[in-house]
């Protein structure tokens, strides 16, 4: 069963807007596992501009799923994950300016750099996942660097659903068939939501954990955090 790791980072925007403590992250994070979340995941971006690397210290006290941080792995983060150990990192190549994820990481261009950050995540037990594109040289070289797992990133899927969906899904088909013949698990995330969700899940077999915030926390506003939560665990049983 495909897990859902729900991303406040917008929790924290809406807290960062005021300035003060409302709403507050932990809790957040405490009623979305009490709602069914199977996994929480932030992204504390270099410029904190909604998850502050507090936010992250106060989070590791409170998760009783799976914590899973997302972020490129300069050394600030990675100290800020060494020492807090969580379930899961995944590796994001943004760079600090950019507005939101909006490409995976070319594998084959960065294996030296990333099998180095691997290896030193492994060794302090900590599940590790690579963003890519759903492209299956990508996919090919993130086994090589001895990630665990790889995070599909689905906005191109998202962007493309509603004009052709068979087409939009085939490359991840694509990408996890190699993903699994290279031992590695998948992820996927960025850009899904309650109309394209379930078609996805429906098509990627093994689907490990999908990682959903921006629409899910949007539709949270209208349907109240533990309608949305069960709406989106819904579209994943297929
Ligand atoms: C890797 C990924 O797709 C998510 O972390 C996404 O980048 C969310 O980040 P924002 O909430 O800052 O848009
Ligand atoms: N890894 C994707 C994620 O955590 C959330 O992305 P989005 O649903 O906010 O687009």
């Amino acid at each position: 069963m495909t897990r859902l790791s729900v991303n406040i980072n917008k929790i924290a925007t809406l807290r960062n807007s005021r300035g003060a403590d409302m709403p507050n992250v932990a809790n957040a994070a405490i009623n979305a596992e009490k709602f069914g979340a199977e996994g929480i995941t932030v992204h504390p971006r270099p410029d904190e501009r909604h998850i502050t690397y507090q936010d992250v210290e106060d989070l590791s006290k409170v998760v009783t799923t799976e914590f899973n941080i997302e972020g490129y792995p300069n050394k600030r983060f990675m100290e800020l994950v060494l020492k807090y150990k969580p379930t899961q990192v995944t590796l994001v190549p943004d760079a600090p300016d950019a507005i939101t994820s909006n490409a995976g990481w070319n594998t084959i261009n960065n294996k030296s750099f990333l099998t180095e950050i691997v290896h030193e995540l492994r060794n302090a037990g900590i599940r590790t996942s690579i963003f890519v594109d759903p492209d299956t040289k990508m996919v090919e070289a993130a086994a090589a660097i001895k990630a665990s797992r790889v995070e599909l990133y689905t906005e191109p899927y998202a962007t493309n659903y509603h004009q052709d969906r068979d087409q939009a899904i085939k490359s991840y088909i694509d990408a996890a068939d190699v993903a699994y013949m290279n031992g590695l698990a998948v992820n996927a995330g960025h850009d899904l939501n309650l109309d394209n969700l379930a078609f996805f899940a429906q098509n990627i077999p093994n689907l490990a954990e999908v990682s959903i915030g921006h629409a899910l926390i949007s539709d949270a506003i209208y349907l109240g955090m533990e309608l949305t939560i069960l709406k989106y665990k819904e579209c994943l049983r297929h």
